[in-house]
């Protein structure tokens, strides 16, 4: 069925929301690995990875085929992946270093490279990967289309480098570009566009805190405004949208307080 279908989930606990979050990817990677032999995941940075921490223990951990899963950012800071900025190092210090996804199937940006440069280099090798079927590609928009992306919101309503009222918010060919302004730092930065963000099969945004609690009122929520924030911009072609929230992510929401 095409179209967005979309899942709001609370949790009591950031325990109960750790649960909740590697239960569904445990789900969602049996189901990739037996239809299609892959699991294509997208991380982005920020507080979302360690939401991921029991995905990588017992019981869930051995649920998994690590070996199918591949793994991409859905944006990164253009700086070498040693700098605590990084956020391969993140995701790499806090959950890939602890399971055994084979190092090739980890696709990080080339820190060699510029911000024009890296996303070139990092949409040529989407385009191998959707030559070699590892990525699928959407029918409709021939954009890629990711099995999962795991992915934060910032207290602005910004996902991936995706900031309010920036002009990145239009683009509609390329499938990765860069941000030398970013109002988060730091500034250069490449990230996903819209159109591959709204291929995808299954999104998971997962907001814990106080920090974006007007954000997620606004999102799911939303009174009259023609000022969208970035996170509303997502139109799902054919997917679903899970929002993953703690009970105080959820505080501002009526229809579930
Ligand atoms: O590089 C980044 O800045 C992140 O990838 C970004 O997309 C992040 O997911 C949001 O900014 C939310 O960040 P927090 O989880 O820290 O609020």
């Amino acid at each position: 069925m095409a179209g967005e279908r979309k899942v709001v989930k609370i949790f009591g606990t950031d325990d109960e929301l750790a649960d909740g979050l590697a239960k569904y990817t445990v789900d969602l990677s049996r189901k990739f690995v037996h239809q299609r032999s892959a699991f294509t995941v997208v991380l982005s940075g920020g507080y979302l990875i360690d939401k991921l921490r029991k995905l990588v223990d017992p019981p869930y951990a051995c649920e998994v085929d690590w070996s199918k899963w591949h793994i991409f950012w859905v944006d990164e800071r253009v700086v070498r992946k040693t700098d605590p900025d990084s956020n391969y190092k993140l995701a790499y210090d806090g959950f890939l270093s602890k399971v055994p996804i084979p190092p090739a199937q980890i696709y990080a940006i080339n820190d060699n490279l510029d911000a024009s440069g890296a996303a070139d280099d990092y949409e040529t090798r989407l385009k191998e990967l959707v030559k070699s079927g590892v990525v699928e590609i959407s029918p409709q928009t021939k954009f890629p289309r990711f099995d999962l992306m795991l992915l934060g919101m910032g207290p602005d309503g910004h996902l991936a480098s995706l900031f309010p009222h920036h002009p990145l918010l239009k683009e509609n060919k390329r499938w990765v570009t860069f941000i030398t302004n970013s109002p988060k730092p730091p500034p250069v930065r490449i990230t996903f566009t819209f159109p591959v963000i709204d291929a995808s099969a299954y999104i998971a945004m997962v907001v814990a805190g106080s920090g974006e609690v007007d954000a997620v009122k606004k999102a799911l929520e939303p009174e009259n405004s023609t000022d969208l924030l970035p996170v509303q911009m997502v139109k799902l072609e054919n997917g679903e949208f899970t929002w993953f929230l703690d009970k105080l992510a959820a505080s501002k929401l009526q229809d579930f307080n």
